[in-house]
C-alpha cells in the first residue's frame, strides 16, 4: 500500500481491561482466548490515541461513541495531573456538554485556529485512509476543527474498515441548508441518477409522540444519507467538488486526505496503528 505504513502493536498502556492481563487459573497454561466486545475495541483504540496526547496542547475533541472513551481518559490523567494546561475544542454541542461535565478546559476555533491534535472516531476508513464520518450528524464542524490540526488521528473498532468508502451498505451524509431541501435531493439524485444500487433520503428522527421529524445539526442544517450498493466507485476527490458545487450543499462526510493515523483495535485486544 502506497503511502501508508502499519504498525501493528500489543497491548502496550495502562489497559481499562485487567482481564486480558490476568489469566484465570484454568488458562494458566493455554491463555485463554479474549474476545472485545465492539465498545471495548473502541476504548481500546481511545486509550492508546490518547498515549499522543501531551500537557499543553490543543486538543479537537471528537464526537461519537468511541470519542467519548478518549475524553473520559484524557479527563482521568488531567485529575490525576498526569496531564495540564489541556485546552479541548469540542466537534459538536453533544461533546461540549460531556467535556464540560468531565472538567476538561474548552475553548474555540476563532480562539484557536491552529489546533495540535484531534482525535475521533469513524464510520468507515478505507485502505488510503480515506473517511466516512457524519453518522452521528457533526460532520461539518468535525471537518472544520479536524482540517485545522497538525495531527489527526482516528480511533476505530475493527468493523470500521473497509476496501471502498461507502462499502459498508451504511449512509454517507451530506449537509445541506433546510431552504429548498426537496431540489437539493432533487439536485444529490441526478450526480447519481447513472448509478446502480444508489438511493439519497432525508435524514428523519421520530419525535415522543411518534411524528417523524426531519433530524437537524447543530449548525440548524439538514442531512441528506447518500447510500450505495457496492460502494463508491468514481474518483473521491471529483465527487467532492462534484458534492460542494451544488448550492445548498453544506459539507459532505467524506474526509479525503486528511487523517495522519488510524488506530484501529480489534476483538483480540490487537491494536495496528497505520500512519500516513
Ligand atoms: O462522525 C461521527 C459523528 O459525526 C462519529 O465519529 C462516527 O459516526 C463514529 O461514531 P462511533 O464512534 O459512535 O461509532
Amino acid at each position: 500500500m502506497r503511502g501508508v505504513s502499519i504498525i501493528p502493536q500489543t497491548l502496550d498502556m495502562p489497559t481499562p481491561f485487567p482481564h486480558l492481563l490476568s489469566p484465570s487459573p484454568a488458562s494458566a497454561m493455554a491463555p485463554a482466548a479474549v474476545v472485545l466486545s465492539q465498545d471495548e475495541q473502541k476504548r481500546v483504540a481511545a486509550y492508546r490515541a490518547v498515549d499522543f496526547v501531551q500537557s499543553g496542547m490543543v486538543l479537537g475533541l471528537g464526537t461519537g461513541s468511541t470519542a467519548v472513551h478518549a475524553l473520559d481518559r484524557i479527563a482521568d490523567l488531567l485529575r490525576r495531573g498526569v496531564l495540564h494546561d489541556i485546552v479541548g475544542i469540542p466537534t459538536s454541542k453533544q461533546t461540549e456538554s460531556i467535556a464540560r461535565a468531565l472538567k476538561i478546559p474548552l475553548s474555540d476555533l476563532d480562539a484557536h485556529p491552529i489546533i495540535d491534535l484531534s482525535i475521533d472516531g469513524a464510520d468507515e476508513v478505507d485502505p488510503f485512509l480515506n473517511l466516512v464520518k457524519g453518522r452521528g450528524g457533526s460532520l461539518l464542524r468535525e471537518k472544520m476543527i479536524e482540517g485545522a490540526s497538525k495531527k489527526f488521528i482516528v480511533i476505530v473498532d475493527e468493523s470500521k474498515m473497509v476496501g471502498r468508502l461507502g462499502g459498508s451498505g451504511l449512509a454517507v451524509p451530506v449537509e445541506i441548508v433546510p431552504f429548498g431541501w426537496s431540489y437539493t435531493l432533487s439536485k444529490l439524485k441526478a450526480l447519481f441518477e447513472l448509478e446502480r444500487g444508489f438511493n439519497a433520503k432525508l435524514r428523519t428522527r421520530v419525535e415522543e409522540d411518534g411524528k417523524e421529524v426531519p433530524f437537524v445539526t447543530d449548525n440548524g442544517n439538514y442531512i441528506i444519507d447518500l447510500y450505495f450498493e457496492n460502494g463508491i466507485e468514481r474518483d473521491l476527490g471529483l465527487l467532492s467538488d462534484s458534492l460542494l458545487r451544488i448550492v445548498g450543499v453544506a459539507e459532505h462526510g467524506m474526509f479525503l486526505g486528511m487523517a495522519t493515523s488510524v488506530i484501529v483495535a480489534n476483538k483480540d485486544g490487537e491494536i495496528t496503528v497505520i500512519n500516513k
